[in-house]
């Protein structure tokens, strides 16, 4: 075999263990914005056409301390009461555990990683086993995703943060804890950024071009 030849097969090996390695891992997509910001939304609305499995950190945070007993309970809640940002193990292991249990390869992680110490958890027990396409980054103002939140605490969402004092902690957290997230992302060109202010269907009009 030529040099050239035996080159060019090594490189067609080389390529086949890549994509069997990326099939091996689990495909995320980051959903970050505001509380608010209709992340849940249209999380729903990609599941719907485009089949991932849509996993909300909050929503599994929320369940944890529901459980009875749960080691976690009241940690959590007061975490979420005060809008700060559970210890990435907790959530790490939340998540982890969802994705093994699906048995799927394809998940929208919705509302994480939120802070230093999630992304570098997550990192450390993750990195390695995922490939993180891309991070969908829902824009919106603090005073629409106000409103949002009033509106979904009115109708009756049960959530013991869906208040104004609640919202100014969420705010902040999210300010100084969860947009340097999104800048770090953003220096590796990974985030998608969507104006949210619109109506959910007009939103979704460019979130389904990401995924087509
Ligand atoms: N584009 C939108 N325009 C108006 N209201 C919206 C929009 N997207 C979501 N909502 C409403 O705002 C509230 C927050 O939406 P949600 O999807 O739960 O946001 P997040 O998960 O970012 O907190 C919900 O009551 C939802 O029905
Ligand atoms: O990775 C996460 C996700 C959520 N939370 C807590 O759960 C709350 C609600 O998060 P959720 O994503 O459900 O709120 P949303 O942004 O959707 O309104 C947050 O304020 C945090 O206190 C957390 O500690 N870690
Ligand atoms: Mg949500």
């Amino acid at each position: 075999m030529s040099e050239f030849k035996s080159c060019m097969f090594l490189n067609r090996i080389l390529r086949g263990v890549q994509s069997l390695i990326m099939a091996s891992k689990y495909n995320i997509v980051f959903v970050l914005g505001g509380p608010g910001a209709g992340k849940g939304t249209q999380c729903s609305k990609i599941v719907d056409k485009f089949g991932f499995i849509h996993l909300s950190a909050g929503d599994l945070l929320r369940e944890e301390r529901a459980k009875p007993g749960s080691e976690y309970g009241e940690l959590i809640e007061n975490h979420i009461k005060n809008g700060t940002i559970v210890p990435v193990e907790i959530t790490c292991s939340l998540l982890e555990r969802a994705m093994k249990d699906s048995g799927k390869m394809d998940f929208l992680i919705d509302g994480f990683p939120r802070n230093q110490n999630n992304l570098e958890g997550w990192n450390k027990e993750m990195g390695e086993k995922v490939n993180l396409k891309f991070v969908l980054f829902f824009n919106c103002p603090l005073e629409v995703c106000t409103q949002r939140c009033l509106d979904r605490g009115a109708a009756g969402s049960g959530r013991s943060d869906d208040n104004l004092e609640s919202l100014k902690k969420r705010f902040d957290t999210y300010m100084n804890a969860t947009m340097p997230i999104i800048e770090h992302y953003e220096e590796q060109d990974l985030v998608r950024k969507i104006d949210a202010t619109r109506s959910p269907d007009e939103v979704f009009e460019d979130v389904e071009k990401l995924f087509s």
